[in-house]
């Protein structure tokens, strides 16, 4: 029987085996389905919340998915602006959160380094006064980058301020409350550790939220202190291989960045690298073959001369490594010189030359009743006919004929004559006789003559024509700093700094560029003091640092806001510089403001107030400030336009 059972019991075991083994497979197959499941779920889940919103703690930059800002911003539709950059657009996130996109235009040379030192720069600073970035994304196989930034609803300063002119900054209480904002920003950026000199302060670059409460914005000028004076903060280890060029000597020299736009108006733009360096070397050689000084008139149409408010025409001049090295360079330099002058006079010429004829000054009926109006207005054309803009045209072109021999023969024919009479004299004295009668020793000779005779035409601060007044404060600052950069060039002298080679990279935007910048002087948080006090004046008067209304004659001379609130200053009447559309306006608080922007726009950096002084003085809690001697009434105006004109 046992064995019956024994021989019976396996076939019944198995089958109870078998019965079992499908649903524990079933079982375990489900669970780890599951597992499997619930992994991807997370894993998913996980990754999309990574894309979407940065975690709350972690700070920013958070990296966006690039098909995610697409979605984000609509397949990049609605256009914010524009800006050296490339373009920015807006959008919002899938948490409802409006965002602006900064999008790199892709040929854009300077956008990459831009990019780094914005994203470095906005993400790690943080105020009330100053625009973060919320994150990024970036992809160099494909030179697609991009900054993502709250969205600031009221746009930038410049256009609310000057184009589309807001009604609500016709308040003089909202002005007032941008012009501390901003202070407050300049100052947060001066007091971090180590400070921050935004390089690029101005109006497009100052942002307004909702409220018109004002963040600066756009760092891609942006240096630290404690770095040396040349750029790129942030890079993959650029910055040693640039300091040890810099270290031995043959890190690339810089020039000016200028961007003179304008149309009818010269105002500021984007701004513009003629910094030579870039990732791995100096990007004006790498990027530009060109070996000389480029002027490039970009989006001129008549229209927009003839509107006189909008327009841009730019002149961008990039001055290459040969304005130092070679002789060329000499050449070059003093070229640029005349051609932004050149450009400017050329400008206003055909503003002139447009108005002339048409009487549109001073409108028809009224030239007509008086013989002794046509004489007025003469005599108010006489500074501009003193301009010499066909002399200098002249010269130019003289000079280009004459070959430099002949050029110095003539320059100097009398002081030749008059050494040559001297020498024989001398010569009789000595009873020595000489054949040697022919004056074209003069070369070798009067190497200290020429030195001489440059010193004596080179003109002092103070006898400076009306057109160099006239160009004060736009490129006046920046002709005369290149001047002296072709002074240094002409030595063979790289300008230094503390021991380290220090020709800032140039950068930034006329009539807003601190005048030492072209002198290769340090580039410090004075800087920015001095932009901030050209954007300070821009808002007090509402309107640009160089602007022709094509009105009467009369306007040249406010055409240029530096000049014509220095000469305000002087003669005791700084009100007229306050805009007159201004509503409920604090009439103490406005000259205030003009006396801090008078005091930043010093020309000497050290004299200038630090931001602090400048947020004291306009918070009060600082002493008023005191108008600097030189804008006193009793120091002689150099204006030139009141010696010019007679009975005016
Ligand atoms: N966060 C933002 N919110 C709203 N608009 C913005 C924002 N950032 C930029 N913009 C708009 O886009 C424009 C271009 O900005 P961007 O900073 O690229 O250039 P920019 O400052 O005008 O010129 P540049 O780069 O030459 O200094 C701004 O003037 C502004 O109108």
């Amino acid at each position: 029987m046992f064995s019956r059972q024994l021989l019976s019991s396996p076939p019944q075991h198995h089958h109870h085996n078998h019965h079992l083994l499908t649903p524990i497979l079933a079982t375990t197959a489900s669970f780890f389905s599951l597992i499997l499941f619930l992994f991807l779920f997370f894993f998913f889940y996980l990754r999309a919340k990574k894309t979407t919103t940065p975690p709350p703690d972690s700070k920013p930059p958070h990296r966006f998915s690039y098909p995610l800002l697409r979605r984000a911003t609509n397949s990049f539709k609605t256009h914010l602006g524009h800006g050296g950059f490339g373009t920015v657009y807006s959008g919002t996130l899938q948490t409802g959160k409006p965002i602006a996109v900064k999008l790199m235009n892709s040929s854009s040379f300077q956008g990459e380094r831009e990019f780094h030192n914005e994203l470095f720069f906005a993400s790690n600073l943080s105020s009330h006064h100053v625009v973060t970035a919320l994150g990024f994304s970036s992809d160099a196989k494909r030179r697609r980058f991009l900054l993502v930034y709250d969205l600031m609803q009221k746009g930038n300063l410049q256009d609310a301020l000057l184009h589309r002119k807001c009604p609500e900054l016709m308040d003089w209480k909202k002005r007032f409350n941008i012009v501390l904002n901003i202070a407050r920003g300049v100052q947060y950026l001066h007091t971090c550790d180590p400070p921050v000199i935004h390089g690029d302060i101005k109006p497009s670059n100052i942002l307004l939220d909702d409220e018109f409460s004002a963040k600066i914005g756009d760092f891609g000028l942006a240096r630290l202190k404690s770095e040396p004076n040349y750029e790129v903060l942030v890079g993959d280890g650029d910055g040693e291989e640039k300091k040890k060029e810099e270290e031995e000597g043959v890190a690339c020299e810089g020039g000016i960045g200028v961007d003179v736009c304008g149309g009818s108006v010269i105002e500021e733009s984007e701004s513009v690298n003629t910094g030579f360096y870039e990732e791995g070397g100096c990007l004006g050689l790498e990027q530009s073959p060109d070996d000389f000084v480029r002027v490039t008139i970009l989006e001129t149409s008549p229209e927009t001369m003839a509107s006189m408010e909008t327009g841009l025409d730019k002149v961008s001049i990039k001055s290459e490594k040969g304005d130092v090295k070679n002789s060329k360079g000499v050449r070059s330099n003093s070229m640029r010189d005349w051609k932004v002058k050149d450009h400017v006079m050329e400008w206003i010429g055909k503003e002139v030359n447009k108005e002339k004829p048409k009487s549109e000054w001073f409108g028809e009926e009224k030239m007509a009743k008086s013989e002794k109006k046509k004489k007025k207005r003469k005599d108010q054309l006489e500074w501009w006919e003193s301009m010499e803009e066909e002399k200098f045209n002249r010269d130019l072109e003289k000079e280009k004929r004459r070959s430099v021999r002949e050029w110095w023969k003539e320059e100097y024919s009398e002081e030749l004559a008059r050494k040559k009479k001297k020498k024989k004299k001398q010569q009789k004295r000595n009873g020595v006789t000489s054949d040697n009668d022919n004056c074209d020793d003069w070369w070798v000779s009067d190497g200290a003559l020429n030195d001489n005779k440059k010193k004596s035409k080179r003109r002092s601060p103070n006898n400076r024509g009306s057109m160099d007044w006239w160009l004060d404060g736009l490129s006046g600052e920046l002709w005369r700093a290149r001047r002296n950069s072709y002074d240094s060039a002409a030595s063979g002298e790289i300008p230094k700094s503390g021991g380290v080679s220090s020709t800032p990279s140039m950068r930034g935007t006329v009539c807003y560029a601190a005048p030492e910048y072209g002198y290769g002087g340090d580039v410090s948080e004075k800087c920015d003091v001095y932009s901030f006090g050209v954007l300070l004046l821009v808002v007090i008067s509402g309107r640009r640092p160089l602007q022709v209304n094509g009105s009467p004659m009369s306007e040249f001379q406010r055409a240029n806001l530096l000049s014509w609130a220095r000469h305000c200053a002087r003669k005791g009447r700084l009100i007229e510089l306050v805009d007159q559309s201004i509503e409920s306006l604090d009439k103490e608080q406005a000259l205030l403001c003009i006396t801090v922007a008078l005091l930043c726009l010093l020309k000497s950096p050290a004299r200038r107030p630090s931001m602090k002084e400048v947020v004291g003085m306009l918070t009060g809690e600082l002493e008023p400030p005191q108008l600097p001697f030189e804008y006193s009434p009793s120091t002689p105006s150099r204006f030139p336009f009141k010696s010019r004109k007679k009975g005016w």
